[in-house]
């Protein structure tokens, strides 16, 4: 299995996200944290997957310093909408005028991963179609009241109450809403170590 193929590397998850590393875990596959500050801005003109893979290049740029065997995986979720990129939100109102704005209509969200070696670099993207019901304010409010989604990009999170109450179908990985696309994930490190 993957595991015994990389016993020879060290990969290195930069993810300060819990969700990010359980996937690691769940895929069996061992990381190394290391996790680097990035200011997450980036140039106004880039769209939808341009600006996750922008900001999953950025998050790997505090790297300079790779060995032969270690492989660094960085990435960046957003939600897109209206041909808005909305990233987390900074506070309560914000939360809820993003949820509304997703509200009774259907919206992308797109994750990006880089995987960076001392002499290579890849990345891949993936796009999920997530339909939202026309939510209440109500329902809005007690959400963002009791799950502060602070941390989340769009400012809910599928797998938390609004997600069960709210999301009526998605169109592509469930977990690349959650974070990462964990299909594309382990093909490509199996790729890179095989390689
Ligand atoms: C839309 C949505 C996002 N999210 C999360 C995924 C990402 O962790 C987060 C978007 O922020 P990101 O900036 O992609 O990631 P992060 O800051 O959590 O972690 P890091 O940059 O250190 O890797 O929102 C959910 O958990 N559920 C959802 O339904």
């Amino acid at each position: 299995m993957l595991k015994d193929i990389l016993k020879d590397y060290e990969i290195i998850l930069a993810s300060g996200s819990p969700r990010r590393q359980r996937f690691f875990e769940d895929l069996n596959i061992p990381v190394t944290r290391d996790v680097r500050p990035v200011h997450e801005i980036f140039p106004e003109h880039l769209k939808r997957e341009e600006i996750t893979n922008y900001l999953s290049v950025l998050k790997a740029e505090a790297f300079d310093d790779l060995k032969e065997n270690q492989i660094l995986i960085t990435s960046d979720t957003i939600v897109y909408n209206d041909g808005v990129a909305l990233g987390k939100p900074a506070d309560h109102q914000e939360a809820v005028n993003m949820i509304k704005a997703l509200s009774g209509k259907d919206h992308e969200v797109i994750t990006s991963v880089c995987f960076t070696t001392a002499k290579t670099q890849k990345i891949l993207n993936h796009n999920t179609r997530v339909f939202f019901k026309e939510l209440t304010v109500e329902e809005i409010e007690y959400y963002v009241t009791n799950f502060k989604p602070f941390d989340k990009a769009g400012g809910y999170a599928i797998q938390e109450w609004i997600g069960l109450i709210g999301i009526e179908k998605i169109e592509g990985s469930y977990f690349n809403v959650v974070g990462l696309p964990t299909h594309l994930v382990y093909k490509t490190i199996r790729e890179l170590v095989q390689n």
